[in-house]
């Protein structure tokens, strides 16, 4: 008896002794094909989906994207289901539908694609769930205490003088340049004293292997989310990504352990001392200069964590906490280099709360910055450096009558929500008039969504924020910004965090009246 007889033998064998279960499987699946059938959506085709309609280049895939965004907006309460390969996405385009999504705590689990960045974050804050997830977020939420924040001024008004130093060569030249890898390497510099306490200097040692590391694993990591074929260990390594995530990674996550054992020591020989740590003390608090790791450490001490724990939690600040302030402060600048008015807004304010001095910018600086603050505002709008997130949905998610059934996952695109006319009118352009009261309360709430809402929101909003302010101010207390390029030009790529399409191209000035004159004249 041939081979072909004996694998016909070991296939009915093994479907009588699992047919409950491989029955039990096609009825489901039937049954889950059939409600997310029920979406409209691009054409998709079995096994590969809609990808084999993805444009290559990713700035026309951008264009795809609110291109279907445009047609399936008003369709099904603003829901609609694009195929990523055999995975379904049911994308949320309408504000209502966000909210029951975002506010929910049956939706708490994010989605597959975070399966990369697993790897290096291992289940900290940004990736785990349930109980673990609960857990963490209660442990640290007290490292966002403000007495904290307020103690990391000194830090983001020391970084933000060395990023406008190290500009000087670039000012008054009259060339354009790139300005996003300056404020990239000073958003790094400030994430990495806040985070570990520890100095990595990347404005003035960009060639830091670590520097180099952390960024070339945001990379590699869109480019896995983007192609599902390399969600296949083979492919992924033969394309060479695999080998080069894993050596940046093993640098990358030894550094980090490295810096805990040497902070751990020194933490555990000021305990001996008898110093405690104590949030609602704001002077002693500014005086020690805690760092996230500081917070950490003291609840290992009382046995909750271990030195793996404490790690993926310090590179998941790492990894959420300046890629997505740098993307902030980029756009900004960029926004504010074509909209000379409201630039001349920004001056006048910075002027009547600084006048000319150079002294350092202080917490109660910050609330004077409102103007400041609509632009920031109207930036994370156009250009949310977090462009999509996603959920796992575990169990059958209703909305109005809409069933999401399990097994789906859910995807809430901010990049396309805050282009929508209906919330802000102009949406395409930059107009910091938007984040005035009176558009404010007209709007529904979850139309504007950069960090995300409800219980699952960014633990890391307010001090996104005062460090974004704290550098805008201080870089345009001293620079006039131009653009280098024509606003459509640069498009945003929303990769796992928004970039500009070509860098932040601009022209730099001083900011004196002599200088001033002389340039509108060139
Ligand atoms: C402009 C800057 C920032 C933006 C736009 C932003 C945006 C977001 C978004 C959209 C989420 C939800 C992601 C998801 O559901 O998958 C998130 C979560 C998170 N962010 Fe941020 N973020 C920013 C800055 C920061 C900073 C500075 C830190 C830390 C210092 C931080 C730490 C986190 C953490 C730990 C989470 C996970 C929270 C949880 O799941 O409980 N973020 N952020």
């Amino acid at each position: 008896m041939g081979l072909s007889f004996w694998v016909g033998v070991a296939v009915v064998t093994l479907i009588a002794f699992y047919w409950k279960r491989v029955f039990d499987f096609i009825r489901n699946r039937r049954k889950f094909n059939n409600e997310i059938s029920k979406f409209p959506g691009p054409p998709a085709l079995p096994l590969v989906g809609s990808t084999y309609l993805f444009k290559w280049n990713v700035q026309e895939f951008t264009d795809q994207i609110f291109e279907w965004a445009g047609i399936f907006m008003n369709e099904m309460q603003g829901a609609c289901c694009l195929w990523l390969g055999p995975f379904p996405v049911i994308c949320a385009l309408r504000p209502e539908f966000v909210k029951a999504i975002l506010e929910s705590n049956k939706v708490l689990t994010k989605g597959k694609e975070y399966s990369i960045i697993q790897k290096w974050l291992g289940t900290g804050l940004l990736t785990s769930t349930g109980d673990k997830w609960r857990g963490r977020r209660k442990m640290l939420t007290p490292a966002f205490h403000f007495n904290v924040l307020n103690s990391f001024m000194s830090i983001y008004d020391r970084e933000a003088q060395i990023l406008i130093d190290v500009l000087e060569k670039e000012a008054d030249t009259g060339k354009v340049f790139n300005f996003f890898p300056y404020v990239k390497r000073c958003a790094l510099d400030i994430i990495c004293d806040t985070s570990m306490g520890m100095k990595v200097n990347a404005q003035t040692n960009p060639q830091h292997p670590y520097v180099m590391s952390v960024q070339r694993l945001n990379e590699l990591s869109f480019t896995y989310v983007r192609l599902p074929w390399m969600w296949f260990p083979p492919i992924w390594y033969a394309s060479g990504c695999g080998t080069e995530y894993d050596t940046s990674l093993k640098l990358v996550t030894n550094f980090t352990r490295q810096v805990i054992e040497e902070r751990g020591t020194a933490f555990r020989a000021s305990k001996a001392r008898g110093e405690e740590l104590n949030f609602d003390d704001a002077e002693y608090v500014a005086k020690k200069r805690y760092a996230f790791l500081d917070l950490l450490l003291s609840v290992q001490d009382e046995g909750k964590l271990t030195d793996e724990d404490i790690r993926e939690e310090v590179d998941t600040f790492m990894f959420e906490g300046h890629d997505t302030t740098s993307s902030g402060m980029t756009w900004a600048v960029w926004n504010l280099a074509h909209s000379p008015s409201c630039q001349e807004k920004v001056f006048e304010e910075l002027d009547a709360v600084f006048g000319d001095s150079d002294r350092p910018c202080t917490n109660d600086d910050l609330k004077e910055l409102k103007y400041l603050e609509k632009c920031i505002k109207e930036t994370l709008r156009l250009f949310p450096p977090v462009p999509f997130y996603t959920r796992s949905v575990e169990e059958d998610f209703d909305f109005n009558g809409l069933n999401v059934p399990a097994g789906a996952t859910i995807l809430i695109p901010p990049f396309v929500l805050h282009r929508d006319n209906a919330s802000f009118p102009d949406a395409t352009n930059f107009n910091p008039d938007h984040f005035d009261q009176e558009h404010i309360k007209d709007r529904h709430p979850f139309a504007y969504v950069p960090f995300s809402a409800g219980p699952r929101n960014c633990i890391g909003q307010r001090f996104a924020l005062m460090e974004e302010k704290t550098v805008l101010s201080w870089f345009f207390r001293k620079y006039r910004v131009e653009a280098g390029m024509p606003w459509k030009e640069n498009k945003p790529l929303p990769e796992i965090i928004t970039k500009p399409a070509h860098g932040t191209p601009i022209r730099l000035y001083r900011r004196n009246r002599q200088t001033e004159t002389q340039t509108s004249t060139d």
